[in-house]
């Protein structure tokens, strides 16, 4: 079951991965604390991973590192090639919590990404481009709602909406639905599914949760306890796009329970 190579939604054959990580490591030197230890990881075009693994054992640090918010103590991180040297415009976030602005309708917290770098013109110009994402996320008619008035659930889906405006090939997800019901979060990772699959983004998805990793991945990195390392990379051979009804299936059930065995391990490596 374990992968070397990640099966490929969006038919990324051919072209050069978009993440390279070799051999990162990170300590904090001020609390002492190694955080992870020689990761590696490819991530080709079109990809859609995840990385699990038990608290604290370093995945949003690792998250961190690939946007460029910390830098690994060793080892290098490149993207498309190029060493990630500080923050890039070209990744999409998304954290736990929604984070917009509460005196901003919907409509300029989507467009606010816009307007900080381009300016009132340009952001002026995406309108329709936002307004067209609110749709996409079943949000239509709250451009001028302000988020005090939207759900947790809504919230997340104007956050995905900023994201997305500016467009970004690489979406690096820090466990974005986890604050959710479950019924929202099933809703809202088919619509990640779905928007993945339309824009051909690389998606690197930080989670707790084995049946997220299994019905979105195409390859789930397990992680160990602290310092974080990979213990296996399972790839998951489920058809795309995938349903929450293949959460039923007895395959989903065989990955779903190797996960749990090799965290259940992990945590004593
Ligand atoms: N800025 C920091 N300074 C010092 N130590 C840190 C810092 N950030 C994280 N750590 C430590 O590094 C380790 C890994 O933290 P990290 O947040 O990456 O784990 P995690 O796997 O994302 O945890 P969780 O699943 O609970 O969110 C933890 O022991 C944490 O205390």
């Amino acid at each position: 079951m374990a992968a070397s190579s990640p099966a490929i939604i969006n038919g990324g054959e051919g072209s050069p991965p978009v993440f390279v990580l070799k051999s990162v490591s990170k300590s904090y030197s001020a609390r002492s604390i190694q955080a992870l230890q020689n990761v590696d990881l490819t991530l080709p075009r079109g990809s859609f991973s995840s990385v699990i693994g038990a608290s604290g054992c370093g995945k949003s640090t690792l998250l961190k590192i690939m946007a460029g918010l910390t830098s690994p103590s060793s080892g290098s991180v490149k993207l498309v090639g190029k060493p990630v040297l500080g923050p890039r415009r070209d990744i999409g976030m998304m954290f736990q919590q929604a984070t917009l602005f509460p005196w901003l309708t919907t409509l300029d917290n989507i467009l606010l990404p816009i307007k900080i770098r381009d300016g009132k013109k340009a952001s002026d110009a995406r309108k329709p481009s936002a307004l067209a994402l609110l749709d996409l996320v079943g949000l239509k008619g709250f451009d001028g709602v302000y988020p005090s008035e939207l759900s947790g659930g809504m919230a997340q889906r104007a956050a995905m909406c900023r994201m997305l405006i500016a467009e970004p090939d690489v979406l690096l997800l820090d466990e974005p639905f986890s604050a959710l019901d479950e019924i929202s979060r099933d809703f809202m990772n088919m619509e990640l599914q779905r928007i993945c699959l339309e824009r051909q983004a690389t998606t690197f998805l930080v989670t707790h949760s084995i049946p997220e990793a299994v019905i979105l991945s195409d390859v789930v990195y397990v992680m160990s306890a602290r310092p974080g390392r990979f213990i296996e990379a399972v790839e998951i051979d489920l058809p795309r796009p995938r349903t929450l009804e293949m959460m039923s299936e007895p395959k989903f059930g065989t990955y779903t329970n190797h996960i749990r065995s090799l965290l259940d391990k992990g945590a004593f490596i």
